[in-house]
């Protein structure tokens, strides 16, 4: 049975939370997909494992490279697929175009935008009539990490306000989820409650109707300790041993 943007709709009716990660490459997207996660993001968060700063400098082309990869590696879940900064929010055309050929190029059944009202509410609304899939993502949106730094956003009456208004137009857009990144727990949960799609948290508190988190930070592989996530295991430790071990044996002539 294969995930669809319907099945996350129907899992929020019933209770059932969703589990989402990151893939960049086919080897870390086939073994999520077998693990039985739900919705894998190409995020442009891949930017850590591409050994960028920030998300910007992603480019679409990049976005589209590791999601076909991603995609050769995925049987179950949703794959939902970045539009990386500038890539959509030049004009209508700009992000059907950028949409566009992610569908078409890479087999990926939605994309991702970042931003809420007034800005993205038209350009979702005329993707999703174009027969799009569209993922919203609001509150902390990294893609404005010079304007917003990476600070929780909400916190003020006026700031929750104003994110919960953002939710509700992006619903009405017609977005089959959204992302709610680094905000209270209890304005996730009032957006949880007033909606009837889906939300995915990630530093929004337990919530949401599911979770995503950032792979390379689950995994111990992310350099910098991350914001979110549990690191469930620590695979820089791992692969240092394995090096390390390797080049004694070949320099002690014990391998082969
Ligand atoms: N590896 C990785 N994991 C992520 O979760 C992630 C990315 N990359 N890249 C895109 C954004 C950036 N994210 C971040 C990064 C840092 C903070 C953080 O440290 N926030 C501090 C304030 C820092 C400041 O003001 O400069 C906080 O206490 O909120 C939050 C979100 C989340 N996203
Ligand atoms: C953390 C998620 C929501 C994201 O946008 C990304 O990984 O790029
Ligand atoms: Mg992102």
């Amino acid at each position: 049975m294969v995930v669809t943007t319907q099945q996350l709709i129907q899992w929020k009716q019933q209770g059932r939370s969703i589990v989402a990660l990151t893939a960049w490459d086919y080897a870390i997207a086939q073994l999520l997909d077998a693990a039985g996660v739900d919705l894998i993001l190409v995020g442009d968060s891949m930017a850590v494992v591409l050994g960028y700063e920030t998300t910007l400098p992603i480019t679409l082309e990049e976005m589209l490279y590791h999601a076909k990869s991603v995609r050769r590696g995925v049987k179950r879940a949703l794959v939902v697929v970045d539009l990386p900064f500038l890539t959509y929010q030049e004009s209508i055309q700009q992000a059907m175009h950028s949409a566009g050929l992610v569908l078409k190029e890479t087999g990926a059944q939605a994309v991702k935008l970042e931003g809420g009202y007034p800005a993205m509410v038209e350009t979702i609304a005329r993707l999703v009539q174009a027969g799009i899939p569209v993922m919203g993502h609001v509150g902390l949106t990294p893609q404005s990490v010079h304007q917003l730094g990476l600070r929780q956003q909400g916190k003020t009456q006026e700031t929750a306000e104003r994110i919960l208004n953002e939710a509700i137009a992006l619903e009405q857009a017609g977005v089959f989820a959204i992302v709610l990144e680094h905000i209270p727990a209890e304005l996730a949960l009032r957006i949880t409650q007033k909606l009837s799609i889906p939300t995915i948290g990630i530093g929004a508190g337990i919530h949401c109707n599911g979770q995503v988190l950032v792979t390379s930070d689950v995994l111990g592989l992310s350099e910098k300790h991350p914001p979110f996530a549990k690191v469930y295991t620590n695979l820089r430790e791992t692969i240092t041993k394995a090096v390390q071990d390797y080049a004694l044996e070949v320099r002690e002539q014990k391998f082969p």
